[in-house]
């Protein structure tokens, strides 16, 4: 696992923004030969996001062949409502950038037959045979994507019953009213995450700091899916100062030197 500690949220945004867009350029995607990107919601990957589109803006990057399939989505929310998060990525990303409407990969929430969506889903991953950079956040309790805590790290794409606590975390998009937020999501799995080539997390703020320990220091545990990066062959963690708070020094002073030696350590 490659750790990057850098000063702040918006640093965490650059980064990873800059990153997105050289791996993209890098592997030089045409419409028979795309780049496959999973992507996230959540008030975290929002600086990322604003970068890309600069990035965009400038003529840095191009998403034209860019194939996208996000992490998870409520399930029984109107598509229209503002907190669905069809309407987050289209209002914070893709209605900003060059992606082309077939490209866009999300799961339905309002299906009658959750578990034909979420095969639906799968398969339509293994049609591009796998995701070459996924992207992700965490939950205060360490969840990736909607992956609760106790979650099998074996999970593929599946109906998943939300968390008191992630429905509380997550009222704040919804009037502070936790009645407001749904009770369940469809979500990819965790092992849906891990076949991916690349996995990068992105993680800020005190809040986070429990689930990032748990990450880089605490054992491999369905408590904490976020865990699960530990098993896999390329993962990388991108966080901020208030982030690290519970790790130990001895950690963080580990993975900046190694950083600044440049050294790509996985
Ligand atoms: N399903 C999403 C996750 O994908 C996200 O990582 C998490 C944290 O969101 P935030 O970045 O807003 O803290 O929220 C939700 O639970």
């Amino acid at each position: 696992m490659r750790l990057i500690p850098l000063n702040n949220a918006k640093d965490v945004g650059l980064w990873s923004a800059r990153y997105i867009a050289d791996r993209i350029n890098k592997f030089q995607p045409t419409a028979e030969r795309p780049f496959v990107l999973g992507l996230p919601t959540g008030g975290t990957p929002l600086a990322t996001y604003q970068r890309l589109i600069e990035l965009y803006q400038a003529g840095e990057v191009s998403f034209k062949n860019v194939v996208t399939f996000n992490m998870d989505e409520y399930v029984g929310m109107a598509s229209d409502h503002p907190e669905s998060y069809r309407n987050f990525m289209y209002n914070n990303f893709f209605n900003h950038v060059d992606m082309q409407e077939q490209n866009i990969n999300l799961l339905d929430g309002n299906t009658t037959d959750h578990e034909a969506e979420c095969q639906r889903y799968e398969d339509k991953i293994k049609t591009y045979g796998r995701i070459n950079l996924f992207m992700g956040g965490v939950g205060n309790d360490g969840h990736i994507a909607f992956n609760e805590p106790a979650s099998s790290l074996a999970s593929r794409t599946r109906i998943k019953t939300l968390t008191h606590e992630t429905r509380i975390a997550n009222s704040r998009f919804f009037d502070g009213d936790i009645n407001q937020v749904p009770k369940y999501s469809l979500t990819i799995g965790v092992g849906t995450l891990l076949d991916s080539e690349e996995v990068m997390i992105l993680i800020t703020g005190h809040n986070k700091a429990q689930a990032l320990q748990a990450a880089v220091e605490g054992c491999v545990n369905h408590l904490w899916t976020v865990s699960a990066l530990q098993l896999h062959p390329k993962s990388m963690i991108i966080c901020d100062e208030p982030s690290t708070q519970e790790l130990k020094v001895k950690t963080v002073k580990y993975f900046q030197e190694l950083e600044a030696e440049n050294i790509t350590h996985i």
